[in-house]
């Protein structure tokens, strides 16, 4: 370490940037290029890394998606301009093990899963983070909307300064330990046009390249059509059914159906009705008016805890939190009762619509994230 050098670097390292070796996760996109450029141009040994995630040229890919050829040659591109090595690797198994599969086997068991917090826990934040180590980088740093703030108690995840680019949702599995790792220079930036505007004064070729949208193995939102290339029969049809149990109609399979859903369901002509839940085993979808969608307690599981504390040491009555239970939902007041080590029943101070199995149920408070679970079982269950 350099005697000059007595405070810390941008990433938090008491070296020189020269001295601090990162590994980028370079998905191709405008976000991830640019924290590479930026890295590199403040001295930053940067070593620049592209996962093949999926063959693209199977079906299951879509024109644009992050890890099509496209963009690995996009990602090459701005590393070769800014003079950092790249590497692309091939992670095509792991990403079908921890990602895809489960996936599918969630929906055919009538959860509705988020994929991209999988994909974060496991294939980026255990994965590509031990390759990071294998490499001699220092830390990981990515290009999510999401701020990690240096506590009493260690890091601590915060949402992003731009409240519409926020990405904590889909970071609440990440483990203090992967957190020490792991970076995300953008979380500060206020706006999505800023980091364009950064990624044109680097001249990098991906300024203006379109966001990424949906999932980026299922092309155009057609997630049922993915499911059937994966389970190929294993989509039974069933009945479509009120809360009394009527039979109102039929359906091609539980995998087409998601909790608060109203369109399409092919049944009706009186008052809207909506999926209220879904019965994998009987094969039925149970559908009711929204009035039935509301939920006030749920259990969650697998949950992980980036509180100040010992998890289970909650005060009386609860942690007392604001709780999203879809990426989508603001956060809304709950209080958090601890069952075990890692899963909680949470009590929502007013119902909420559209809580599905398989959804994450992420705690905040304020802008900190304190960690979350997966939602394992609703009080309509
Ligand atoms: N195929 C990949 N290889 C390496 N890193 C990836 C890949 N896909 C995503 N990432 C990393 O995960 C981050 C978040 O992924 P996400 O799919 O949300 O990207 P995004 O918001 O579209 O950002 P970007 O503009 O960088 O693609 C990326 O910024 C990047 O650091």
């Amino acid at each position: 370490m350099s005697d000059t050098v007595n405070l810390l670097n941008s990433l938090g390292f008491a070296k020189t940037p020269a001295e601090t070796r990162v590994v980028v996760a370079m998905s191709g996109g405008v976000d991830s290029s640019v924290v590479a450029a930026q890295l590199k141009s403040e001295g930053y040994d940067v070593v620049g890394v592209t996962l093949q995630l999926y063959d693209h040229g199977a079906a299951l890919a879509r024109k644009g998606a992050c890890c099509a050829g496209r963009d690995i040659h996009d990602a090459r591109a701005v590393a070769d301009r800014m003079g950092f090595p790249h590497y692309v690797l091939d992670y095509e198994s792991r990403f079908r093990e921890s990602v895809i599969d489960d996936f599918a086997d969630q929906y055919l068991a009538g959860a509705t899963p988020v994929p991209c917090v999988r994909c974060n826990q496991s294939v980026k934040f255990r994965d590509l983070l031990s390759t990071a180590r294998e490499l001699g980088a220092d830390c990981l740093a990515t290009g999510h909307y999401v701020r990690r703030v240096e506590g009493a108690h260690g890091p601590q995840l915060h949402r992003a300064a731009d409240p519409a680019r926020d990405q904590s949702y889909f970071l609440f599995a990440t483990t203090p330990e992967q957190l020490a790792y792991v970076r995300f220079p953008l979380g500060g930036v206020a706006t999505k046009a800023e980091t364009r505007a950064m990624a044109a004064a680097h001249g990098l070729p991906v300024a203006d390249k379109a966001d990424s949208q949906d999932i980026c193995f299922v092309p155009g939102g057609r997630y049922a059509d993915v499911i059937e290339k994966l389970r190929p029969g294993a989509a039974e049809p069933g009945e479509i059914v009120d809360l009394e149990g009527r039979v109102l109609g039929t359906h091609p399979g539980v995998i087409h159906y998601t909790v608060g859903q109203r369109r399409g369901l092919g049944v009706g002509g009186g008052a809207p009705l909506h999926v209220v839940r879904l019965e994998p085993r009987a094969r039925r979808v149970v559908v009711g008016p929204r009035a039935a969608l509301g939920v006030s307690r749920l259990a969650v599981g697998e949950v992980n805890w980036l509180g100040d504390g010992p998890f289970e040491r909650a005060p009386d009555g609860g942690w007392r939190v604001a709780v999203r239970v879809r990426s989508t939902r603001p956060p809304a007041p709950a209080r958090v009762l601890p069952t075990g080590p890692a899963s909680a029943e949470v009590v929502l101070a007013e119902p909420e619509e559209g809580v599905a199995p398989g959804q994450a149920c992420v705690f905040y408070a304020d802008g900190r994230v304190l960690g979350g679970g997966w939602i394992a079982r609703r009080d309509a269950d």
